[in-house]
């Protein structure tokens, strides 16, 4: 346990996107699940810092700007506009976002490179090797494809590199590394993650370069000009200047005071080695403490491939969110993939998922819940001895533990698991009221009955609607709403405050006599395109 952690603060981040491209569903997918992570982490009363941005510097950026016939700074600032849009449009709650172009990075960078210095663990040697540029990385010869790819990007060859740079001493840190994933296996999950790493620990590390010639488009190395910092040495340190406050110097101990260590960062499995091996090497040559847990999630997939800017074979979450709205691309991609396996992306399946689940089960169940309500009761929440409800009432006695198992499953990031557990209750809710068929009750005139029926039915659709906030803030409002709260799940302050999970999550909460809005769908039916259109 890191000291701060203890507090009650969260900080967590996704990965600092490169910028070679506008971004695509594959970077709003860690970027969602991040959100619904600090969304939860908000409801149940943490201050919290999600951390994104975008990763500007490197040959990537260069060649992919000169290509482009603009400058580098240029073309970073046209493609970080497209997605902090994006992040709009999916109610993304960043607090922070990190651009490693930024001048006080650059004094960050730095400082830490000042550091890792003195330590004596930074030396000049001779690279070489096969370099893919888009994954900005070294690869070893046995990993490559047809002889010239990395697996990742089959439509750009490796280039031969062999040039005099400053070089980290990774292996020195082999064994303060076993020792990490010996006491903390934690550190990173899921478990397939952690044993691919291991095993890569396991072969010996090697030191790797942190600086590159004949590039300008980065920071300069401090003690030698000529060369400019690796890219993926001063991204990492984005996560670090993020913490600054605006009005703070940008020193490594201002930026450290407060937030540090980062609780989770959230990435995806291609950029594992950096964040599992080298960023823990670095963290430890400055002598700082470590991170609290990495994630390392899997890939969309586009018929087999990892969907990619490079691969050019991406799915446009613009098009997707105009068409279908931010509630059904999140609950979509979280509910239907599960968190650390790959997933391939389904415009069918996408359209049922979200009529089934949101439109049928949940909306139809509330809408014809909420017509009766009008009709026998005023539209008003019908009185009722909760206490003297049974113990096995089946809605109450799943409700009680949903909360439980829902929570877990945030701090789990088992975000499909969350799901089924909140449709299991909303399922239940639509087989009680078929079963229980308060129309004919009401005819018979046993109207506690009735009272009892619709009330549990209306409090479980409240509890689900509370419990997938996180995923569907739009929707948890509309059904908040017409169940008479005026509340905004899209409104940080009323989270921290007015919405607490150790309340909300309960089930029972639904305030007697409270007035009801009028019914109306709270997620329309999806119709399948013929073709996306942004
Ligand atoms: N297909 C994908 N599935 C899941 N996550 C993805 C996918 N593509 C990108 N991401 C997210 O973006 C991160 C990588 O960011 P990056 O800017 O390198 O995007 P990219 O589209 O993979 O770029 P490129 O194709 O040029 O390698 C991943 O670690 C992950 O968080
Ligand atoms: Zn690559």
């Amino acid at each position: 346990m890191t000291p701060k952690q203890t507090e009650n603060l969260f900080a967590l981040t996704t990965p600092l996107y490169y910028v070679n491209d506008v971004p695509h569903v594959g970077s709003a997918y860690t970027t969602m699940a991040a959100d619904a992570v600090a969304r939860f982490q908000r409801l149940q009363g943490k201050s919290v810092l999600l951390i994104t941005g975008t990763d500007e510097h490197g040959q990537k950026i260069q060649r992919t700007a000169e290509a482009l016939n603009r400058s580098p700074q240029e073309h970073c600032d046209q493609i970080v506009s497209s997605f902090e849009s994006l992040w709009d449009k999916l109610d993304i709650q960043y607090d922070r976002f990190s651009r490693t172009t930024a001048s006080r990075h650059a004094d960050i960078v730095k400082e830490f490179f000042g550091r890792l210095w003195d330590k004596g663990d930074i030396y000049l040697s001779q690279q070489q090797g096969w370099y893919c540029v888009a994954c900005e990385e070294f690869k070893e010869e046995r990993e490559l494809i047809s002889e010239k790819y990395c697996p990742i990007h089959t439509n750009k060859p490796v280039e031969w590199r062999d040039e005099e740079n400053y070089f980290f001493r990774l292996s020195k840190y082999q064994q303060q590394l076993e020792a990490l994933y010996q006491e903390r296996p934690e550190f990173l999950e899921p478990e397939s993650r952690r044993n691919e790493i291991l095993s890569f620990i396991g072969q010996g590390l090697q030191d790797f370069s942190i600086s590159r010639l004949n590039l300008e488009w980065g920071f300069p190395v401090p003690v030698d000009p000529k060369q400019t910092i690796y890219v993926w040495f001063d991204a990492l340190l984005g996560y670090v200047t993020a913490l600054l406050d605006s009005d703070q110097e940008p020193t490594l101990e201002n930026a450290l005071s407060q937030w540090w260590p980062i609780n989770l960062h959230l990435i995806g499995k291609d950029i594992l080695r950096f964040h599992a091996i080298s960023w823990p090497a670095l963290l430890m040559s400055a002598d700082l403490p470590l991170p609290g847990r990495i994630f390392g999630h899997g890939f969309l997939t586009k018929d087999g491939k990892k969907m990619g800017k490079s691969l050019g074979n991406t799915l446009d979450p613009v098009a997707l969110v105009s068409q279908f709205g931010s509630d059904a691309v999140r609950y979509y991609f979280l509910k239907e993939i599960e968190f650390g396996q790959d997933g391939d992306f389904n415009l069918t399946r996408f359209v049922n998922t979200l009529n089934a689940d949101l439109a049928n089960d949940l909306g139809n169940l509330l809408n014809r819940t909420l017509k009766m309500v009008h009709k026998y009761f005023d539209g008003r929440v019908p009185e009722v001895n909760l206490a003297a409800m049974a113990e096995d009432h089946p809605l109450k006695s799943y409700g009680q533990t949903l909360g439980k198992t829902v929570a877990q499953g945030y701090e789990n990031l088992a975000f499909s698991q969350i799901c089924e557990a909140i449709l299991n209750l909303v399922q239940a809710g639509n087989k009680y009221i078929d079963e229980q068929a308060p129309w004919s009750l009401y005819k018979q005139g046993k109207l506690d009955l009735v009272k009892s029926v619709l009330y549990s039915v209306l409090e479980s659709v409240r509890l689900a609607a509370y419990l997938l906030s996180p995923i569907t803030p739009n929707l948890s409002n509309r059904i908040y709403n017409q169940l008479g709260f005026s509340i905004d799940f899209n409104d940080k302050t009323t989270i921290e405050t007015a919405l607490p999970y150790e309340t909300h999550a309960q089930w029972g909460v639904l305030p007697a006599d409270q007035r009801l809005a009028e019914p109306q769908p709270v997620f329309l039916r999806l119709e399948l395109p013929e073709t996306l259109s942004s």
